[in-house]
This record gives structure tokens, C-alpha cells and sequence, in this order.
């Protein structure tokens, strides 16, 4: 499990260490670690690190003394380093004179013969985006030139992701003592690039945000066994599409044949088309471990929907499901219920604009878990899942823009649900469904069409557990 830590608990491990260590200690830790990543983009760009031009994007607070020190190190073994100061009046002295003993020189300018830039301006201290004075310089980087972030890309809100002006678009991100939420959840994770972290030894407690690896989705998927079934395996029902919409129906249905049930049942007047592609399907109600409802279901479905969640089966509601629910009655129910919203269908259940879910994806996923008392799952391009009472929001870590295609959604709620129907929890079927749904349209590339990731699943499934 890949863990990210709020700012509070990062600043409050960091103290604790801090008393135990000689003052400037950790600092030190950072800047090494910083400078090596730096020596080896420099080695792979230009053979050496003697002889090439670093320039340094300094800011008023310890982000930047990271820069400094990093920067003294690599003036120590030959490149030629130039700090640019966010405000001359306030660098952090310690480093500044570091680096001018190495040989390191201050400019007021950003010098366009570089070949590599250091993004120091601000790191977990920062607030909203970069005002004038780090703006100005963030613009003057040299095209082409690539950019290591200290910490986090400056601009890039820390705790959530969220970028609330000018922001430092980074090729890598050297983040200390932990992973920040704002690394790996978009629209901050798309600014990281490729994120290395370097151990201060920090201690630290349960995770605010955690994203699941190969090991952990392989430990959470159901492998029969020989004493299975296919109804012990679990039994998924899909109630899907409509006269308008056969397509989502049998989207969904691709997803949960491969989901790992022991058989999926289709309720609908999609049936037909179900059937003509996929044979294996059972037709018509009957029990079930778990049910998706909503894709391609149209207007006027509500009863059923009501009729699904009055029920004791696990339950996943998506896209026409999720209108008009009732908190109320997800909040009674015992069994696991699972929505996946995007931030369209988020919003209306939130009663917000789209514009303020997308901008605030984690505070949102954990809003409509807590208010609806369900596992939530929020599509886009970083998708998250939350559940009521539990501390740690999970991020994905696959996926590709290319999902953004009509019907995918469609074969990720068959796939968790067939999951869920499986015996995980909702927030488990919805992070492995994710995962392996993301990991199947990277294997398909694109442009994709959505059944093609309902037809990649089964091998994600396997680069997962034989990797
Ligand atoms: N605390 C520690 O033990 C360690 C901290 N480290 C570094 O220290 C950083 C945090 O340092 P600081 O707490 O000094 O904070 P920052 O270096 O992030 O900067 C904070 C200062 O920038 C200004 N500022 C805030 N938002 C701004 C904005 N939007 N535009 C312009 N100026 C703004 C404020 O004056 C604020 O005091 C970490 O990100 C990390 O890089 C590392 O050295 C590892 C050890
Ligand atoms: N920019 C993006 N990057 C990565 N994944 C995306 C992006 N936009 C959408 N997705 C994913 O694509 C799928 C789209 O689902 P959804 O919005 O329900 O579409 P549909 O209802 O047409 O199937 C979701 O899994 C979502 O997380
Ligand atoms: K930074």
C-alpha cells in the first residue's frame, strides 16, 4: 500500500523527530536526497553533473533552504548553480550561505541557458496558488528545460490537490518523510510527474490517503478454490439499460463476467442484447449476493431502485440510480452499498456545482460518504474512494485518460459489483474494480473502446496476482 499523509501529520512527526536530532538535521536528510536525484537527471542528460547549469527557484521558507542545500551539494561536484529569489529580503540563511561557499551565485533574473530547474519556491508551507512574485518566476522556466519539484510542485495544494491559481508543472517531484495527498490526487498529481520518495525517518500513524499496489489488490481479489461453486462464488445482478440504452446493459454484463462471480443475472428489457453477446448470462430475477443498478436505466426507474436497496443484498448504484436517493434509506441499510458517481452525479448529490467537486475531489468523496453513510466511489481522472467511519480515502493509481469514452463507467460498475457479490466490502470492490479497470485500459491503450477494457480485465487481473 502506497500511503500520503496531511500536512498536520507530516509537521507533527517532523517535530517529534526534530527533538530527538541535532537542529537542521532532517533539512540535511532532505537536501542529500534531493541532490541525488538531481545528480542522476543531470548524468542522464549531459553524461556528468560537472560542468552543467542548475538553476534554483527559491522561496522565502524552508522549501527553499532544501534547494539551497541540495544546491550547495551539486556546486560541490562542479555544476555551475544560480539561486533566483522569490524575495531577496527573505532566503533561508543557513542554505544561502551554504551554497555560496560552495561556489553558488544569487541572480534576480531566471537564466535561460539551464538544464535543470529546481522548484523550491514553496512546499507544504504554501497556501493557494503562487502569487506575482513566484508566478513570475515559475513563467520564466525555460521550455524544454525539465523541472524537479522540492517536496511538492509549488502552487499544488498539499492536503488535496487542489491548484487555486499559477502553479509549477514539475518532470519529477523529490517528496521528504512521506507522500502528500495533493501528489496523488489530480489536478496536483498531474503536475508531480514522477514522484521519488526520500526517507527522513519520519514515524508516522494510520494514513489520510492510501492507494493500492499489485500485492495488496492480489490479497483482496476472490480466487475460487476447489470446494467453489459458481454460487458460492456469488451471484451479481445487473439491472441496466433501457430501450434507449441496451448498450450500458451489456457493458455492465461484460464487466461482471469478468469480476470474478460465479454467475451474472440480468433483470431488463435489454435482455436480448445481453444474450446475443454473452451467452452466459442468467435472464430474468432471482437471488443474488449483489446487485448493480442504474446504467442506461432512463427516467422513471426509481421504484426499482427502491425495491433493490429495501433489499439484503450488497448494492451498487450508478449513474441514472443515483438520482433523487434518499440518504435516509441508504443510512438503514446492513448490507454494503457502493456509489459511483461522476462528478456530474456527485454533485447533484451534494447539491454543489460540478466545477466545485472537480476542484475538491477528496473533500467531496468525503462528504457524499459520510452524508449517505455508503462507500462512495468518484470517477475522473484520479478516482477516489471513501467510506463512512474510515480514515484513509484510496486513490487510484491506474487508469488513462482514454477511459473517458462512453461506456466505460458501465463496465467498472459490473466489475465491482461482481466484486461486491464476490464478499468484498464496498470500499474494497470499488478500489479493486478501479484498479483492475484502469490497468486494463493502460494494457488496451488508446484510443479504447469500452468493451475492449471489459476484454483486457482478465489479464489485468493476472499481471496482478503472477506479476
Ligand atoms: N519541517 C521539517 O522538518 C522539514 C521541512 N522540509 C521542507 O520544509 C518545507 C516547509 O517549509 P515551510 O514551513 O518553511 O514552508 P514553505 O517553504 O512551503 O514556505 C512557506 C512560506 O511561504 C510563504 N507563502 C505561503 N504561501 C504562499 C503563496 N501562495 N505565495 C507566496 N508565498 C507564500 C509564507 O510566507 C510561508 O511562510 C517542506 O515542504 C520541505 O520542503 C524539509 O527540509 C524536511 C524537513
Ligand atoms: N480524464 C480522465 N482520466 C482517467 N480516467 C478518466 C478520465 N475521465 C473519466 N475517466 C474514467 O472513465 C470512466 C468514465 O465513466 P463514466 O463517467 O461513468 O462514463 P460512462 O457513463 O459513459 O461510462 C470512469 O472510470 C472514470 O474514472
Ligand atoms: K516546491
Amino acid at each position: 500500500m502506497r500511503t500520503a499523509y496531511s500536512v498536520e501529520t507530516v509537521r507533527a512527526a517532523e517535530r517529534e523527530l526534530m527533538a530527538r536530532l541535532p537542529e537542521g538535521a532532517l533539512m540535511l536528510r532532505a537536501a542529500a536526497g534531493l541532490a541525488a536525484v538531481c545528480a542522476g537527471l543531470l548524468a542522464r542528460r549531459r553524461g556528468r553533473v560537472y560542468g552543467s547549469r542548475v538553476v534554483l527557484l527559491v522561496g522565502p521558507g524552508d522549501n527553499g533552504g532544501d534547494a539551497l542545500y541540495a544546491g550547495a551539494r551539486l556546486a560541490r561536484r562542479g555544476a555551475g548553480v544560480t539561486a533566483v529569489p522569490m524575495d531577496p529580503e527573505r532566503m533561508h540563511a543557513g542554505g544561502l550561505a551554504a551554497l555560496r561557499a560552495a561556489g553558488g551565485r544569487v541572480a534576480q533574473a531566471v537564466p535561460q541557458r539551464a538544464d535543470l530547474v529546481v522548484d523550491g519556491l514553496l512546499g507544504i508551507g504554501g497556501r493557494g496558488g503562487l502569487r506575482p512574485a513566484g508566478a513570475a518566476l515559475a513563467e520564466r522556466i525555460p521550455p524544454g528545460v525539465p523541472v524537479v519539484a522540492v517536496d511538492l510542485p509549488s502552487g499544488v495544494d498539499a492536503d488535496t490537490g487542489e491548484v487555486a491559481g499559477p502553479a509549477v508543472t514539475a518532470d519529477v517531484t523529490v517528496t521528504f518523510g512521506a507522500y502528500k495527498p495533493g501528489l496523488l490526487i489530480d489536478p496536483g498529481a498531474s503536475r508531480a510527474g514522477a514522484v521519488h520518495l526520500v526517507d527522513i525517518g519520519l514515524e508516522l500513524p494510520e494514513p489520510e490517503v492510501e492507494a493500492l499496489q499489485h500485492a495488496d489488490v492480489a490479497g483482496l481479489l476472490p480466487e475460487p478454490t476447489a470446494s467453489s461453486d459458481k454460487y458460492r462464488r456469488g451471484v451479481v445482478g445487473i439491472v441496466a439499460g433501457s430501450a434507449q440504452y441496451p448498450g450500458a446493459a451489456v457493458l455492465a454484463v461484460a464487466g461482471a463476467l469478468r469480476g470474478g462471480a460465479g454467475a451474472v443475472r440480468y433483470v431488463g428489457p435489454a435482455a436480448d442484447s445481453v444474450l446475443a453477446r454473452y451467452p452466459e448470462t442468467l435472464i430474468g430475477p432471482g437471488r443474488v449476493q449483489a446487485w448493480v443498478i442504474g446504467p442506461g436505466l432512463g427516467e422513471g426507474r426509481a421504484g426499482e431502485v427502491a425495491d433493490v436497496l429495501a433489499g439484503d443484498a450488497a448494492v451498487l448504484v450508478d449513474a441514472d440510480g443515483l438520482r433523487g436517493l434518499d440518504p435516509a434509506v441508504l443510512r438503514a441499510r446492513t448490507a454494503p452499498t457502493l456509489l459511483t458517481p461522476h462528478a456530474g452525479e456527485a454533485a447533484a448529490l451534494l447539491g454543489v456545482s460540478r466545477e466545485s467537486v472537480e476542484a475538491g475531489r477528496l473533500a467531496a468523496v468525503r462528504r457524499l460518504a459520510e452524508r449517505y453513510g455508503a462507500a462512495v466511489l468518484l470517477k475522473g481522472s484520479t478516482t477516489l474512494v471513501a467510506s463512512g467511519g474510515v480514515r484513509a480515502v484510496r486513490v487510484n493509481p491506474t487508469g488513462t485518460p482514454w477511459l473517458a469514452t462512453a461506456g466505460s463507467g458501465d463496465v467498472l460498475s459490473g466489475l465491482a459489483g461482481s466484486l461486491l457479490a464476490g464478499g468484498l466490502s464496498g470500499a474494497d470492490a470499488g478500489s479493486v474494480g478501479a484498479y483492475l479497470h484502469g490497468l486494463a485500459a493502460r494494457r488496451t491503450g488508446g484510443p479504447l473502446l469500452a468493451h475492449q477494457v471489459a476484454e483486457a480485465l482478465p489479464a489485468a487481473w493476472r499481471d496482478t496476482t503472477h506479476p
